[in-house]
């Protein structure tokens, strides 16, 4: 758990995070989302000590964390930033393991945990290890940035705008990744983006700043539902709204009994999916399957028609 409380960055007269107290719940996902300069890389860098508060306390599982040396802390969580900040000399295998190294690990427990990342990330270890990032693709290195930020187990990772560089299709690709990461490692992920649709994707909990503060932090629902101010509401779109809070439930929590003609959706689809599946088919139902394809009932358009709209 990250406890966030009462903290402030100042430079000079400039206040640019103000006061802001939140609680972060360990192994979810919180992203934080705002306006350019409205303090939410400063936010960030404040719970790994990259940058020092003006004022407040931010404690990791009851810890102070000015209770252990900021190099010490900075090692127990991982970072990762837009441009993956490589090093460029050193191979995927060393970037990888540089954290490991660095505390020590022996040769064989490093190297295995390089093999598994490297799996995990479908990065194929015999052709991938020993390359140089100039070597890889945008997307491969921003895979190599975040499996490093994991290498030594961090229980948290913080991500800096991690796939603003990406192309969509890989973004989408690497979004889903970190969500199986996370469940895989149980990891706490505290992100950044300007991307509302990657909020809504990824967050347990959505934290809006604007000029240094935290107007509105919830889960995602709460924010279409419930927004704190205009700001919040304007951030989300209003035309945008009804597919958001579909983007927020998944297939299965939309079935009902009864059957459907056609081809099935799998039910960890989202709602919003399962929609534009079935305006693009023509349907008014689809049946529903688990991953393993057994038969979960149908999701009627009805049924999201109703889920869409704020009386639900
Ligand atoms: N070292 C610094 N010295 C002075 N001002 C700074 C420093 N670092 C950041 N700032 C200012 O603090 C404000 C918040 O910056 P920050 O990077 O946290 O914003 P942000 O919300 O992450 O912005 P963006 O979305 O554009 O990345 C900005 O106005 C920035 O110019």
């Amino acid at each position: 758990m990250i406890e966030i409380e009462g903290i402030t960055k100042r430079y000079d007269d400039t206040t640019v995070v103000d006061g802001v107290s939140m609680v972060i719940e360990p192994r979810t996902v919180t992203v934080v989302v705002g306006t350019s300069g409205s303090g939410k890389t400063t936010l960030m860098r404040m719970i790994n000590r990259l940058v020092e508060p003006t004022f407040g306390t931010i404690r990791i599982d009851g810890e102070d964390n000015r209770s252990m040396p900021a190099h010490e802390l900075r090692r127990r969580i991982g970072y990762a930033i837009q441009g993956h900040g490589l090093f460029p000399h050193r191979t995927v295998a060393q970037n990888i393991a540089t954290v490991p190294g660095l505390l020590g690990w022996g040769k064989s427990r490093t190297a295995a945990k390089v093999e598994e990342l490297l799996a995990l990330f479908q990065l194929d270890p015999a052709t991938f290890a020993d390359r140089y990032p100039h070597e890889l693709s945008g997307g491969q290195q921003q895979r190599v940035g975040v499996a490093r930020a994991l290498a030594a187990e961090p229980n948290i990772l913080l991500m800096d705008e991690p796939f603003g560089a990406l192309d969509p299709i890989i973004r989408a690709k690497a979004q889903d990744d970190l969500l199986a990461i996370q469940k895989h490692f149980n990891t706490t992920i505290v992100l950044v983006t300007h991307d509302m649709n990657e909020a809504f994707h990824l967050a347990n909990k959505i934290a809006v700043m604007d000029k240094g503060s935290v107007l509105q932090y919830g889960p995602p629902a709460e924010l279409v539902r419930a927004p704190a101010n205009t700001f919040v509401e304007t951030l989300i779109g209003e035309t945008e709204r009804p597919f958001r809070l579909l983007s927020t439930g998944t297939a299965c929590a939309a079935a009902e009994p009864g059957e459907a003609e056609g081809e099935p959706i799998r039910e960890d689809l989202s709602q919003q999916e399962v929609l534009a599946e079935l305006l693009w088919s023509g349907r008014r139902a689809a049946p529903v399957v688990s991953a393993g394809g057994a038969p979960m009932g149908r999701v009627t358009l009805e049924a999201l028609v109703k889920r869409a709209s704020r009386l639900q």
